[in-house]
């Protein structure tokens, strides 16, 4: 099924166009890109826009609308008067998902006025953010309360077949208002950059009505793909990322076979590392680069006088090294994997020849507070040891505590890496 999309270029790679793309490929449609506007952006600043003649708009969208079938179109960045007219025009018929594009998230103006949004209310399913279905409901919104008023008179008064106000500036509450009545989705803060968010949501919503589900379900599917476009947003181009289910499960993919083939490598170590695998075993981790975490199940047993997997490589099969490793990469995060084994001094000498960078942290020095919460003691205890040599540590010991036994943990950028290490560690 296609997805029509009307909307402008971001040249920062974040909103618009671009992000509308890859959120309808990223959910399995075919996208019908139309331009309408181009605007010179970064994540920073918007420096301003050039807006297509209406007849060039007028022509993209004839050229596909008899030769796709197109499930729904979704309209985001207008421009001007003349092109909301013309795209009024052309896309009669459709069902039409209407961000109201007026203002981007750095306060610069893209539409000539509200009045050219206002032309392609009628009957379209709106989606504005609490300052847009402000300026579109002449209302002032403080409270869910007032976000449902606002999302009636948007329906009743200026003809929307729908209305889902995003509650992202005020709580994280939307509220879809279908049919005479009132619908709430509740949702919480996720951390990530969230330039963008409006153009993935009503394209996630073009999409999934596309598919053929009612309105409500669609609008909860779309908030989920947000939340998900946001925590695993990128960095580089400081926006959201609709790309993130496709490369999440790729990355998983990759980290599994990455890690299994390392701990094959591991087991050739067997006799060696025996007699480093500490009484409560030793486990491998590797983080994903969106810092999901596999590891062995059971953790790596001695056996004999060697050593063995108790379970297969697994997501979330370790928690303290887990712990460890996310700790590690909020100051390293090209620190991919972590591996514990028995502390004894030989070993640690051993890394120092080898000229690995050592550290240490003491658990007599952790505060009380930290103590007594259940699991704060590996966070704390990275974060002094990294602190301690002030540079990125490639080991980090600590000598024990009651019932707590000593513990080497050896990091690499690579699974690989690790093994590399264990290996020049292990050998007589
Ligand atoms: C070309 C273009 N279109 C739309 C926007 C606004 O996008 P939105 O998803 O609402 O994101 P923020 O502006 O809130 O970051 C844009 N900036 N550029
Ligand atoms: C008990 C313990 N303490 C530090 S590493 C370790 C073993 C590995 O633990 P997990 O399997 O939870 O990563």
């Amino acid at each position: 099924m296609a997805v029509l999309i009307v909307a402008g270029l971001d040249t920062g790679g974040g909103a618009g166009l671009k992000a509308d793309i890859e959120t309808v490929s990223a959910l399995g449609e075919h996208p019908l890109p139309v331009l309408t506007s181009v605007t010179y952006q970064n994540p920073s600043e918007v420096r301003g826009y050039h807006t297509l003649p209406p007849e060039v708009v007028r022509e993209q969208i004839r050229a596909v609308r008899g030769s796709f079938k197109i499930g729904a179109v979704k309209i985001g960045m207008l421009g001007s008067r003349e092109i909301a007219e013309a795209v009024k025009q052309e896309t009669e018929g459709l069902t039409r998902v209407l961000d109201p594009v007026m203002e981007s998230s750095t306060g610069a103006k893209l539409v000539d006025s509200v009045e050219s949004v206002k032309v392609l209310i009628l009957g379209s399913i709106v989606t504005p953010n609490v300052p847009e279905a402000e300026a579109l409901s002449g209302l002032k919104i403080r409270s869910i309360e007032e976000m449902k008023e606002a999302a009636k008179v948007i329906a009743e008064e200026l003809g929307a077949e729908a209305v889902v106000i995003k509650g992202g500036h005020l709580s994280y509450t939307d509220v879809l208002y279908w049919k005479g009545k009132l619908y709430e989705f509740p949702g919480e803060r996720v951390e990530g950059f969230t330039h963008g968010t409006g153009c993935v949501f009503s394209s996630a919503l073009a999409v999934f009505l596309a598919k053929g589900f009612e309105l409500p379900e669609t609008v909860e599917r779309a908030k989920r793909f947000v939340e998900g476009s946001i925590r695993f947003s990128k960095a580089e181009a400081r926006a959201v990322n609709p790309l993130w289910e496709l490369e999440r499960d790729a990355h998983r993919w990759r980290a599994k076979g990455e890690l299994e083939e390392a701990v094959k490598e591991l087991m050739e170590l067997g006799e060696k590392l025996n007699p480093h695998v500490p009484e409560v075993g030793t486990n491998f981790a590797l983080a994903t680069p969106f810092s999901e975490v596999f590891a062995v199940k059971g953790r790596i047993v001695r056996y004999g006088g060697t050593i063995k997997p108790v379970g297969p490589v697994e997501f979330n099969a370790s928690d303290h090294l887990r712990r460890a490793l996310l700790k590690m990469r909020e100051f390293y995060p090209e620190v991919r994997a972590v591996l514990n084994l028995r502390y004894s001094e030989e070993l640690v000498e051993k890394a120092k020849k080898l000229g690995l960078v050592v550290s240490f942290y003491d658990r007599r020095e952790e505060p009380e507070d930290v103590k007594r919460a259940e699991k704060g003691t590996m966070e704390w205890g990275i974060e002094s040891a990294v602190k301690r040599v002030g540079k990125r540590p490639d080991l980090i010991y600590h000598l024990g505590d009651w019932g707590k036994e000593p513990m080497v943990l050896i990091f690499g950028r690579s699974a690989m890496e690790v093994v590399e290490r264990v290996r020049a560690l292990s050998s007589r």
